[in-house]
């Protein structure tokens, strides 16, 4: 009963996923361009993943899709779920598959409307299930492991600031780590507000340092587990932050043999 019962309910969601997934394919493979990006941005909590997979996501013209956003939008809305979901947030625990997937298959049926094709994911798939679920209905070209040792993401995850009005992201953290065992050193200069949002800077709920240390050793156990799973199929690609964004992100196009795409999209700007 109970194994029908898990079946049924996987089965539930990989179809409400699928739909929305599969428009999406469809109208990639139905224009003469050529297959855009469906990548994954994977990585401990702070690590930046929302910084990288927005910029790529302008690069290459895909939807950058955060579950995380999607979650914060949930739960500012007084909706139905917003208590729930702020409960389980601020936490810092995962909330269920079937709210997380529930949200993603509504994004991508609003996106498949507007005719986005493509996408890039940041912060899902975060367990083994969830990871299923997705491969079992789309085909994933890419998986980005981003890393950074643990103490400069407590430190980026508390000097963490986001901009009310606008929602861009900054950082008050100025990052230091000695080099040490052979392991170079990484400097990250704090990301600094330009005056029309230094007034308006809020902290996320979830990124006090009790929620901090919680988020990374829910990711430690539910979500490392993915780099495996997309290892053995050989689609991960593991990339160590050399710094901030002016050393990262020229490095990161260089390992997405990218480097070239930016010249040129740069020359025709
Ligand atoms: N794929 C997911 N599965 C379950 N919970 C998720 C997922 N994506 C986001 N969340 C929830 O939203 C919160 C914020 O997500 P995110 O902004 O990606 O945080 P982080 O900085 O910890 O990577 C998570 O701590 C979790 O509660």
């Amino acid at each position: 009963m109970a194994a029908i019962f898990r079946m049924s309910k996987s089965s539930n969601l990989a179809s409400s996923i699928c739909r929305a997934f599969t428009t999406a394919s469809a109208s990639a493979s139905a224009g003469s361009l050529s297959p855009r990006p469906q990548w994954v941005f994977l990585g401990c909590p702070g690590v930046g993943k929302g910084t990288y997979a927005s910029r790529l996501s302008n690069l290459l013209g895909v939807p950058h899709i955060a579950t995380g956003d999607l979650v914060r939008h949930e739960l500012s809305s007084d909706g139905p779920l917003s208590k729930q979901l702020a409960e389980i947030v601020n936490q810092g625990k995962l909330v269920s598959d079937e709210i997380i997937i529930s949200l993603l298959s509504k994004r991508l049926e609003v996106g498949e409307a507007k005719g986005e094709i493509g996408f890039i994911l940041d912060g899902f798939p975060r367990t083994i299930r969830q990871a299923e679920i997705l491969e079992g209905v789309t085909d994933i070209g890419l998986v980005v492991n981003l890393k950074l040792p643990e103490q400069a993401l407590i430190e980026k995850c508390l000097g963490r600031r986001i901009c009310s009005q606008c929602g861009k992201n900054y950082n008050v953290a100025e990052i230091n780590i000695k080099g040490e065992n052979g392991k170079p050193g990484i400097y990250m200069a704090p990301l600094t507000p330009p005056p029309q949002c230094a007034s308006k800077l809020i902290t996320r709920g979830d990124d006090t340092e009790a929620v901090v240390k919680e988020r990374l050793r829910v990711y430690q156990e539910m979500s490392q587990p993915l780099e495996d799973f997309y290892r053995t199929r050989g689609k991960l690609l593991e990339f160590d932050l050399p710094g901030g964004i002016p050393e990262s992100w020229p490095k990161l196009l260089e390992a997405l043999n990218l480097d070239e795409c930016e010249e040129q999209l740069s020359a025709a700007a």
